[in-house]
Order: structure tokens, then sequence, then C-alpha cells
């Protein structure tokens, strides 16, 4: 078997796991009462003003909206993170498209679910206005992603995100169809192992987030010790962070510090800056050795482009800019990060909808098989990119799937400057906002009947009319998912590889899983599937 863990329900991260034997909780007793202590008295002497102060008046103060506590606002409304999107759905209909609820130090946060709003303040190209929050960005990536294209702002964001947009040109894809066909021919495989081997119903993100990862690395990882130490960190990595996240002692970061938490926390950062130090490496030996294939004109395995010219990846984009060796490090760990598993969460839920409604299946599957069968668009079972381009239907029911599943469920920025949202309203300069893609995507004004799974409404004809930033997935504006092209296309070239060789059934319904904010949209467990080779 091809995939580094076993089982792969080990794979969500899911918060209702009992973590205690993962990470050290010694003492936690102890550190929990003296922090509670020191919190009482930070927040009486210093904190007061602080707090006065963010309760000044203005119309965002009158908004409708959940009553926060003191110091840690809205916060308790998640103690169970299970409620989180049931609470949000809630909180939508009850307040409408703008409302107001509080974070930390009961800090507003204003909940924009209006399309024109939403437009307001991503559709500009002011610096000023892709700015994010500390919170939650900081306390989730802050110390893993540092300054990387993620979070940072201003010109430093304006230029990696120039460097980096380099690498995700159409015409930089072309290099990708190349491991595109070897790590999706991998999952078939692994598939077919799996299934052959007896008629249960298996679990089967573990094989795809396998598949997404070494897709993003440029390199077989899984089946080796980098490929395990990196995928268990992160797995723990996001554990931590949203545990962080949601608890008001741990967003103070002196206490954060003190906890054990934040020592294995950096544990898990050393690790995988390790692992990715070493792909690095095998990036540069790779580059060297294609270049002296190249110069030999003769072929070194699969890997030589022979009289053509390279296409550059993007690692190799980043290795020729001119950013230090720190900041490469840290945004090959954004790209990795922010790519991977949102792929791979994207094919699964993809596969999930196309179990449930076997007739926009079938129609793939007619689909797939014109492309697979077509010796221009596929040689020997390797797709082009061209051919991955042309499955409309195919990414139309993935547009269809992030809609109802949009992995990155909810996004924040901080103005700095003012921003008119409407004739009525500005916002005033540094005010958080929060946009749900989840909750905006659920509109029946935008998408009438919004819990059936109907690919059609992604036909131009059915776009046309649509409010533009109704459709969120990926954000939108200067500040927008940079991977967003590279994702569809990764995401169309794995769902068509399992369609291609197998029809997919579950034996699950769409509310037996419930979704958890575990950084993306996380089922609590995965979904159960039979695959059944296909007579080709
Ligand atoms: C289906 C898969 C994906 C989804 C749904 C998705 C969604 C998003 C969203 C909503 C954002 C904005 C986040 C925010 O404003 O806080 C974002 C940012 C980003 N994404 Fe993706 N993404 C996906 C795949 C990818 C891939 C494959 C890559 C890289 C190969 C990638 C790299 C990034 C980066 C670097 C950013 C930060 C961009 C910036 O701030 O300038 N994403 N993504």
């Amino acid at each position: 078997m091809h995939y580094f863990l076993k089982n792969s329900s080990y794979l969500v991260p899911n918060l209702f796991v009992n973590t205690e034997n993962d990470v050290a909780f010694n003492s936690e007793f102890k550190f929990w009462a003296a922090a509670v202590i020191a919190l009482i008295l930070v927040c009486f002497t210093k904190l007061q003003p602080k707090i006065f102060k963010l309760k000044s008046k203005s119309w965002i103060d009158s908004l409708p909206g959940p009553k926060g506590l003191p110091i840690i606002g809205g916060l308790h409304y998640f103690r169970d993170l299970s409620k989180t999107f049931k609470i949000l759905h809630d909180w939508t209909s009850l307040y409408g498209p703008i409302y107001r609820s509080e974070g930390i130090f009961n800090e507003p946060i204003v909940f924009l679910n209006d399309a024109s709003h939403v437009q307001a303040i991503l559709s500009s190209n002011h610096l000023g206005l892709v700015t994010k929050p500390v919170r939650p960005y900081d306390s989730l990536f802050g110390q893993f992603l540092k300054n990387g294209l993620l979070i940072s702002k201003g010109k430093y964001w304006k230029s990696h995100r120039r460097t980096l947009s380099r690498a995700f040109t159409y015409q930089s894809f072309q290099g990708y169809a190349k491991l595109f066909n070897k790590f999706t021919k991998l999952l078939v495989h692994d598939l077919e192992k799996l299934f052959d081997a007896d008629d249960e119903p298996h679990q089967i993100s573990g094989l795809i987030h396998c598949c997404s990862l070494q897709i993003i690395c440029g390199l077989e990882v899984c089946g080796n010790e980098e490929g395990i130490i990196f995928y268990e960190s992160l797995h723990k990595y996001k554990i931590i962070s949203s545990k962080r996240s949601m608890n008001p002692l741990l967003l103070f970061d002196l206490f954060w510090r003190l906890h054990p938490l934040s020592r294995e926390y950096n544990r898990l950062i050393n690790s995988m800056n390790n692992v990715t130090r070493k792909i690095i490496e095998k990036h540069k030996e790779a580059k060297k050795n294609d270049a002296q294939c190249r110069n030999n004109n003769e072929a070194i395995g699969n890997d030589c482009i022979m009289g053509k010219k390279p296409c550059r990846s993007m690692m190799d984009e980043m290795l020729a800019s001119d950013m230090t060796p720190e900041e490469i490090l840290i945004e090959i760990n954004t790209v990795i990060a922010a790519g991977f598993e949102s792929t791979s969460l994207t094919v699964h839920y993809m596969l999930f909808l196309l179990a449930l409604n076997p007739e926009h299946q079938r129609v793939c599957q007619e689909e797939i098989d014109g492309v697979f069968n077509d010796p221009v668009r596929c040689e020997n079972g390797n797709l082009t990119m061209d051919a991955v381009g042309d499955m409309k239907y195919l990414e139309r029911c993935c547009y269809e799937t992030l809609r109802i599943f949009p992995v990155i469920f909810m996004f924040q920025r901080k103005p700095e400057v003012a921003v008119k949202l409407d004739e009525e309203r500005v916002l005033p300069p540094n005010t958080t906002v929060a946009i749900s893609p989840i909750l905006m995507h659920n509109n029946p004004e935008h998408y009438p009947e919004p819990d059936k799974f109907q690919p059609d409404r992604f036909l131009p004809e059915n776009c046309r009319n649509r409010h533009p930033y109704a459709y969120l997935p990926f954000s939108a504006g200067i500040r927008n998912c940079i991977g967003m092209k590279f994702a569809i296309m990764e995401s169309k070239a794995i769902a068509a590889s399992i369609l291609r060789h197998f029809e997919v059934s579950t034996v699950d319904k769409i509310d037996d899983v419930i979704l958890l904010p575990s950084i993306v949209l996380t089922p609590q467990r995965d979904y159960k599937f039979h695959l059944k080779r296909r007579q080709l």
C-alpha cells in the first residue's frame, strides 16, 4: 500500500479526539490556575482602557448580533465546535446580511453576507484593504508561516505575490501534467488494492491527501520518513492551532509561551521546516540533473524534457527569485499548507456528492471517457493539461462542490482605511470583517434550492446574472487564492482518474457526518465509499 498511514481517519484533524496522548499536558492544572489569576489581574489593570475604547459609539454598536461576554466576547458560543456551522446559519437567519459579533477583548467583528458589501471590501486594489487581522491569522499560522504570502501585508506582500504569481500561469502548469499523471496513477493503483481486498466500504481520504501532497511537493514523499514526519506534524499542528484560536487564555502571547502546548507546537514547526529544507535540496539536485541531461542531450529517466524549454514549477520560480533562503522556506510552507489539504478535501467532497448523485456521475464519466479515449489528449493513459481543461462538466461539478463545501469556510479582513459599504454605512478603519462563503453560498436569492447539487448553476448563461461576489470559495480581488486555477486543475485530474476507473457509491448520507471548523472545513470522520471497477 502506497500511503503512509493505514487508518485514514487518523488523517482527519478531529478536535473531538482526545489529543492528551499526543502532546504533553503535564502540570496543566497548575498552569491554568496561575493563568486565570494572572489574567484577572492583567484585565483589571492594563486592559480596561482598551475595552472601553473599543466600546466607543459607532453604527457598528447598534448592529444586531449575539451578545458577547466580558473579555472573551463571543468565543463561548463555539465551545462545542460541532455546532459551529449551525450557530453561524442561525445567526444569519436571525440577524440578516450584516451583523456584529465579538472576538477576544470584545473587539467587534462585522459579519458581511451581502454580496455588494463584500464587493466593497474585496474589489479594491488599495493595499490598505487587503490587510488581515492578527487574530485568528497569527494565532493559527503566525509562528509557522510568519510573513509568508497568506499573512503578510503592504508592499512586502505585493512583491512576494508578484514573484509567486509567475509560477501560477497556465504555461507553468504544463509541467505539472507529468506529476498529475504520475501520482494519480499511483492513487488508482492503491485504490484497486484497497477495494479488491474485500467488499467493505472504505475511507479513502488518506490516499487522496497523499496524492495531493506529492503533487504539490513535486516529489514522492508519502512512502518515506520525511513524508510521514511532515504529515503527522501538520496534523498535530492544526489541532494545536485550532485549540489555541478557540481558547481565550492561550490567545495571550505570554500564557501561550508558558503553556506546554506551545513547546510541542515549536517542535512540530521545526520538524516541518527540516522536511521542507530537504525538499528544497532535492529540487535543486533534480534541477542540476535535468540541466546536465539537456546539455548532454540524453534523457535521464522520465524527468528530462528533451529539446524543450523546461517548465518552471512553483519551487523553481521561488528558487530563481531574489528571495532569501528563509523567505523561500516560508513561502514553500505557505503553498503546501494552503494548497494541499484544501484541494484533497475538495476532491473528497466532490466524490461524495457524485456518489450521492449518480446521474451526474454518469455524465462526468461519459465526458472523462471521451477524453481518455482520445489519443491526442491522452497518450498511454497520460492526460495533457489541455485535456484536463476540456472536462467542463467535471469542472462545473467541482464548482458546485466548492459552493456546498467551501473548504475555506471563512476569511477575514481588517482594512486600514475607511470603506464605503453602501449609501448609509462607512466602515471605520481597522474594523475586522468576517466573510463566510459557506453562509453566502447558501443564500437562495443567488442559489435557488441551495441544498441541491446542481452543477449547471455554473453554466456561463446561468452565472451571467448572478452577483460576481456571491461565489467566493477562493475569495476574490487582488488577495484571492493564488492557487485557484491550479487547485481546480488538480481536483479535476484526481477526480477524473478515479471516475475513469471506478463507479463510486457511498453508504453515508449528507447529514451523517458533522462538519468541523478545523482551520479548513473538515468532516468529523471520513465518508465511507464503495469503489467498483469499471469495465473499460
Ligand atoms: C480547492 C482548493 C483551495 C481553496 C478552496 C482555496 C481557498 C483560498 C482562499 C479562500 C484564500 C483566501 C484566504 C484569506 O483571505 O484568508 C486562499 C489564499 C491562498 N491560497 Fe488557496 N485555496 C485552495 C488551493 C490552493 C492551492 C492549490 C494553493 C497553492 C498551490 C493555494 C495557495 C494559497 C495562497 C498562497 C494563499 C494566500 C494568497 C494571498 O494572501 O495573497 N491555495 N485560498
